[in-house]
């Protein structure tokens, strides 16, 4: 009997129009998960403020993203699926999913119920664990299946910002930047989220709990207490990346992008980095967006062209963003190594025998 694999990423609009994305805006951000404040105000926020006002922005945006195939998130996704396909062989079938838009988990997930497979991998592509997209794809998992009536074995990988086959994948992708330039800083922007998503995750306590945690603390280290900490995990992807392709601690710095809204979100901020760095007199900077894995608005045109805009308006001379994963040779074979680990249920511990220290909370 074979085994389902399936993939889910975030999602993208069906169009790059303002009608596709207000609708697509809708469906993400009316995700509890996502805005995570009570039903009714984020009803009024999204569908009276958001919606309305930053579709047709975003709309504009995404025109620029386009390619002739459509949305890259997607694009990307649909090659990785037929390239990790061959990649597994005749043993596995492979799908690909959006949590918001299309294709849905729901059709998808409906093929799969109709093919009885004897087992089911679920891989959020989402590398560092966070409620609001891996747990939310979960949720979403367990919502469209309730009703099943036979259950295969299901695997789920809640994330893979440690594994040795994704950080290798990273660096290949990172050398030829690396060799072709010398920098004097490298910037790792990952998406954001609000402090209060982290400490809802928090089972212990121990996480951005007190204001001197908020900038550095607790997440400099990875620890049985705080394994689904998405900012530990983001610092973490960071120092392995650091240490695979032997660059200097002291010139790598972590920073979140993407703020929404008026709440306080995790820190540094990517904005308030390049300001620093600008300011310190760095020149160079090379940019990596390792909490995604194929290009869409967040890197190619958030990192991409706005924080290089601005890095060049503060007096910086060059800014190079890494391309992403994409649909990069190495990161098939790192999703073909993750899902035959899932299949097997093998699980790539998060907590180090002894806690290692994560390098570069701020910039130096
Ligand atoms: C990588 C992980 C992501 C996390 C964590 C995340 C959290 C998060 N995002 C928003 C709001 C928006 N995100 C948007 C786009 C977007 N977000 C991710 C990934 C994560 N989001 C991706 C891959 C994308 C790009 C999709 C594409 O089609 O290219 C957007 C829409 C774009 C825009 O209008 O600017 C919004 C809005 C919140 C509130 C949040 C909270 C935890
Ligand atoms: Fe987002
Ligand atoms: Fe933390």
């Amino acid at each position: 009997m074979k085994k389902a694999v399936l993939l889910v990423n975030l999602g993208t609009p069906d169009a790059p129009h303002t009608p596709e994305v207000r609708r697509y805006l809708k469906e993400f951000l009316l995700d509890g998960r996502v805005i995570d404040i009570p039903a009714l105000s984020r009803w009024l926020l999204v569908n009276l403020i958001i919606a309305p006002f930053r579709a047709p922005r975003s709309a504009k945006a995404y025109r620029k993203l386009w390619t002739a195939e459509g949305s890259p998130l997607k694009v990307y996704g649909e090659r990785l699926k037929t390239l990790l396909q061959d990649a597994l062989g005749e043993d596995y079938e492979v799908y690909l999913a959006m949590r918001y838009q299309n294709p849905s988990m729901r059709s998808i997930l409906a093929q799969i119920q109709q093919k009885a497979y004897e087992q089911i991998i679920l891989l959020p592509l989402f590398p560092q664990y966070a409620s609001a997209t891996s747990g939310s794809v979960i949720q979403k998992f367990y919502d469209e299946t309730r009703h099943w009536q036979a259950f295969p074995s299901i695997s789920i990988v809640s994330y893979f910002y440690n594994h040795p086959a994704f950080v290798q994948a990273l660096a290949s992708r990172a050398r030829p930047y690396i060799e072709a330039d010398r920098y004097d800083y490298f910037v790792f922007s990952y998406h954001g989220v609000p402090v209060r998503q982290i400490q809802k995750a928090d089972l212990h306590g121990c996480c951005l709990q007190t204001e001197d945690k908020k900038v550095a603390g607790c997440c400099s280290r990875l620890h049985e207490q705080n394994q689904y900490c998405y900012r530990a995990q983001c610092f973490a992807t960071t120092r392995l990346l650091a240490e695979a392709l032997q660059l200097p601690a002291e010139r790598c710095i972590t920073a979140f992008q993407s703020r929404l809204g008026k709440a306080e979100w995790i820190q540094p901020y990517t904005e308030d980095v390049i300001r620093q760095l600008a300011e310190q007199g760095a020149k160079k900077v090379l940019a990596f967006s390792p909490a995604f894995i194929a290009d869409c608005l967040e890197t190619t045109i958030e990192v991409g062209e706005e924080y290089k805009e601005l890095f060049e308006a503060l007096g910086g001379e060059k800014w190079v963003l890494v391309e992403s994963l994409n649909d990069h040779a190495s990161w098939v074979e790192a999703l073909r190594q993750i899902v035959t680990e899932a299949t097997l249920n093998i699980s790539r511990q998060t907590v180090p025998t002894q806690a290692t220290t994560v390098t570069n909370q701020t910039t130096a």
